[in-house]
């Protein structure tokens, strides 16, 4: 691993069992890749933007990075001070807020002193009020991405993951959001951010990774990833409905493990 670097994957796979519900009885259980083959390497401070269709793979990508689940094959090796965060995949739905910072503080090994640190830091950033004492099942979308990017900055890990955060909730929260990722990129901190927003990710990134079916296609400058990611989606949509549907069986089939 090259001095600077912080995230390597090497080679890895993530294989998923898809079941057949409609099939039971003696059906054979179908197993998926999430990810094939997956290599990459990401310096210490950079802001890389993760680029790809819907099931290509992101998510998938940042909870083995953020400890949430484990590749099937392959090597993951990550160098920080402190345990990365991804947002909102790692939230107990069953606990409440308050609940869910104590666990995630006492997974880290935080004392009690600075997971109240944290309490209040999230209290005062997240604003959703008496609704951190409810259970996060009965959050909406944008209040879990709330609770978890406000947990996440005020975890003040190495290396962020920041999971969809902003295209969901009001303008005003992500920009304050925003303004607050752009504090982490200035102090040096190295951030993953995942968005469907081609514009967003442009704008805040400096490097790029696009991953499409499960496959790393592109890693480099973020405008050269974002352009060859734009023109990929622009072919796909100028398809006719029969042809886009041909084009998601072969993914499909590509991914299938025969
Ligand atoms: N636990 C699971 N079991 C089976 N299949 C899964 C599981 N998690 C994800 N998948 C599948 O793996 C593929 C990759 O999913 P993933 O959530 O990583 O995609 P994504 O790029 O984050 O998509 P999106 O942009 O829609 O959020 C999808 O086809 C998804 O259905």
């Amino acid at each position: 691993m090259g001095n600077q670097s912080v995230i390597k994957f090497e080679h890895v796979d993530k294989v998923f069992t898809l079941e057949n519900k409609e099939k039971k009885l003696f059906a054979k259980k179908r197993r998926f890749y999430g990810l094939k083959d997956v290599s990459f390497e990401i310096a210490k401070g950079s802001i890389v933007g993760i680029l790809g269709s819907n099931g290509s793979g992101k998510s998938t990508m940042s909870n083995i990075l953020a400890g949430i689940s484990m590749q099937t094959s392959g090597e993951v090796t990550i160098v920080g001070e402190q345990a990365l965060i991804a947002i909102k995949a790692g939230l107990n739905e069953q606990l409440t807020g308050i609940e869910n910072i104590k666990m995630k503080g006492a997974l880290l090994g935080l004392s009690k002193k600075t997971i109240n640190t944290i309490i209040e830091d999230v209290v005062g950033f997240a604003e959703l009020g008496d609704f951190l004492y409810q259970p996060v099942k009965k959050y909406s979308s944008g209040m879990k991405s709330r609770l978890g990017f406000s947990i996440s900055i005020a975890l003040d890990p190495d290396i962020i993951i920041v999971d969809e955060a902003l295209s969901v909730g009001d303008k005003a929260f992500a920009a304050k959001c925003m303004e607050k990722m752009e504090e982490l990129r200035d102090s040096g901190k190295t951030i993953i951010f995942i968005s469907h927003s081609i514009g967003q990710v442009r704008d805040f990134c400096e490097e790029g990774i696009w991953i499409e079916n499960g496959v790393l296609q592109m890693q480099g400058e973020i405008n050269e990833v974002a352009d060859a990611y734009e023109v990929y989606v622009d072919e796909f949509k100028a398809l006719s409905k029969e042809e886009k549907k041909q084009v998601k069986q072969k993914n499909m089939d590509e991914r299938i493990i025969k």
